[in-house]
């Protein structure tokens, strides 16, 4: 779930803040700079008024990227005790050595580096981060004159941040002059938080006060972190979030949102002519979405057309399309898994290859298209009701092997998936991922030089680091370290969770190589127990039930490995945290939460 950010300046705004259910309070002094720091004084008097009721963040300062300084300021500002310590990455060939200085405080405080969309972000730097232990990664603007966080840093590049941050077990966090129309545009790409200054002081801007009707507006379009950590089979908030609740008036009608004429370039085409350059590519798309009101008002009452343009510049920017009709699909899909809309038009056109243009329209709507709010997670991806062009209404299934994503360790979701595994009624074995455990074989690896071979031995050890975690959390679960023992752990009622080392290590068929992570670990288990399904739980939602295996790959949300060790027949689900809240009952009845990806095409296997 993404988690709302409010920055503000000392006990009377947090006050405020707390009173408007934000999140994280974040203490900053707009007048002082990007990351005007406030005083120790401040900040201090602030943490004792919240006194544990939200966490609590504060920034450093704009200070210039020496290391020594920054490390002394981030001492300074942790001994307050406060929740994160936000660092400002400014560009510099010492941001490297002014994270590695930080590296001894990151073990014993949350540290957070802020990177600047509008200062040319190296978000090679994330790695860095990882490295030196910091908890999470954000991007802000540093130029509050110059422009929003999407001036810079356009929809379509946001997965790669957002995405590579999470992979690495970093929390991310998004930005930068944020106003109301730019969360439903966010929320797609499932940060960790999004955080404001400018949008909750109404008219003063943002070096006025906050109020508390411009927190209430902004807390309304954040869908807001179940406090009790429970999970509800429907999530009400992030449907609310989206403008639509299920006492909306049944009465309402559709209106019908368009986009027009929207022509980008496009890597597209099936000959060989069309594969290394674009060609333009027009854009119609008409969706007709479930009126919540006949007198809107705010963004909490309308579907952004930016939502429609940011989900086709997302997907073009996947890369090479093969067929008109793929990316039909895929745009059609991703706009579908709005619940507000129930019925999508999409065209395609290609503006390059004939006469007046060439290409493919189709319609696709939702089955049940009645205002009832889907059963199950609607936070739930491609397993809508919505009528897919392929099979993806939820089976009951034999047995599925769930893959529990290591990044997710530190995630509030962590709690609500063992809990949905542990009870599920589908037969499930978990593998645990490596998480951060496997990153630290991988720094390891880097600093002492050691092989492969080891290396790969150390990372299946840390897929069983994390395995301890998940079994110590429920006494439903049983360790399996060979499929006898997850046989006698389901027989006697328990959810085996797979300690690999004794069967991965000595496995002539899993090659030794960082592109097997657990991903293809997972998939190769399901081979050997004959499973009908594998869910990968990850911790980023950026993928789309119109992504395929090969674009999930080359987007590092599954590994290289994986679509060679996916035995054929297998129905392969993924799913991120918006799925946690509901996965309880849809496990429960038999059934996967997250979204359905296609089988990999493959030639014939040769026989044998
Ligand atoms: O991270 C939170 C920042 O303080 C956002 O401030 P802003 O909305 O004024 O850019």
């Amino acid at each position: 779930m993404t988690r709302m950010l409010a920055s503000v300046t000392g006990v009377d705004e947090a006050e405020i803040a707390l009173a408007g259910g934000v999140d994280i309070v974040d203490l900053k002094d707009p007048k002082a700079g990007a990351l005007g720091a406030v005083s120790i004084q401040t900040l201090s008097r602030t943490i004792s008024l919240i006194a544990g009721r939200a966490p609590v963040s504060a920034v450093c300062g704009d200070l210039p990227m020496e290391p020594e300084t920054i490390r002394a300021k981030a001492e300074e500002i942790a001994a307050t005790g406060v929740d994160y310590v936000k660092i400002g990455f400014f560009p510099s060939a010492n941001a490297a050595a002014c994270a590695a200085a930080l590296e001894p405080l990151a073990a014993r405080t949350k540290l957070i580096a802020v990177l600047f969309a509008d200062l040319a972000p190296d978000f090679e730097l994330l790695p860095v981060f990882a490295k030196h232990r910091f908890h999470g990664a954000m991007v802000d603007t540093a130029n509050k004159a110059n422009g929003r966080l999407l001036d810079h840093l356009p929809p379509e590049q946001i997965p790669g941040f957002v995405d590579r941050a999470k992979s690495l077990g970093l929390m991310v966090g998004l930005s930068g002059s944020l106003e109301a129309p730019d969360i439903p545009r966010l929320l797609p790409f499932a940060p960790d938080f999004l955080g404001f200054r400018g949008a909750l002081c109404g008219d003063s801007g943002r070096t006025g006060s906050i109020s508390a009707e411009a927190v209430s507006q902004i807390r309304e379009l954040v869908p807001e972190v179940s406090r009790a950590g429970g999970s509800s089979s429907v999530d009400y908030r992030l449907l609310a979030a989206r403008g639509y609740s299920p006492d909306t008036d049944p009465t309402l009608g559709t209106d019908k949102i368009f986009v027009r004429d929207f022509v980008l370039p496009v890597q597209i085409g099936a000959y060989s002519f069309e594969h290394g350059h674009t060609q333009k590519v027009r854009f119609d798309v008409t969706a007709d979405v479930l009126q919540v009101t006949d007198h809107p008002e705010d963004m909490r009452h309308v579907f952004s057309y930016d939502i429609i343009m940011d989900g086709i510049r997302t997907i073009v920017a996947r890369g090479h399309v093969q067929l008109s009709e793929a990316l039909a699909e895929q745009v059609a899909t991703y706009i579908l898994e709005n619940p507000r809309v129930v019925r999508v038009t999409v065209r395609v056109e290609k503006l390059e290859l004939g006469p007046g243009g060439v290409g493919v329209e189709i319609e696709r709507k939702r089955q049940s298209a009645g205002r009832g709010v889907a059963s199950g997670s609607a936070g739930r991806k491609g397993q809508s009701a919505v009528s897919q062009p392929r099979q993806e209404r939820p089976e009951v299934v034999r047995r599925a092997v769930v893959k529990l994503g290591g990044s997710t360790v530190r995630a509030a979701e962590l709690e609500s998936w063992i809990a949905a595994l542990a009870g599920s009624k589908l037969p499930v074995v978990i593998v645990p991922g490596g998480g951060l455990f496997a990153d630290q074989v991988r720094e390891t690896q880097i600093r002492m030089d050691f092989s492969d071979t080891a290396a790969h031995a150390m990372a299946i050890l840390a897929m069983e680091q994390f395995g301890q975690i998940i079994l110590d959390r429920d006494e439903r679960l049983a360790p399996a370290r060979s499929l006898q023992e997850m046989a006698r752990a389901s027989d006697a009622g328990k959810v085996p969770v797979w300690l690999p080392s004794s069967l991965a290590l000595s496995a002539p068929d899993i090659p030794v190589s960082w592109d097997i992570t657990s991903d293809s670990l997972a998939a190769w288990l399901a081979g050997k127990l004959g499973a009908k399904a594998l869910l990968l739980i990850k911790q980023t939602g950026a993928f789309f039930g119109s992504d395929t295996i090969d674009s999930l790959a080359t987007r590092g949300i599954v590994d290289a490995g994986f679509a060679a060790m996916l035995p054929d027949g297998v129905d392969f689900h993924l799913a991120g945290p918006k799925d946690a809240a509901g996965a309880g009952a849809l496990l429960a009845a038999g059934n996967l939460p997250g979204v359905a990806i296609a089988a990999p095409v493959r030639p014939a296997r040769k026989a044998g």
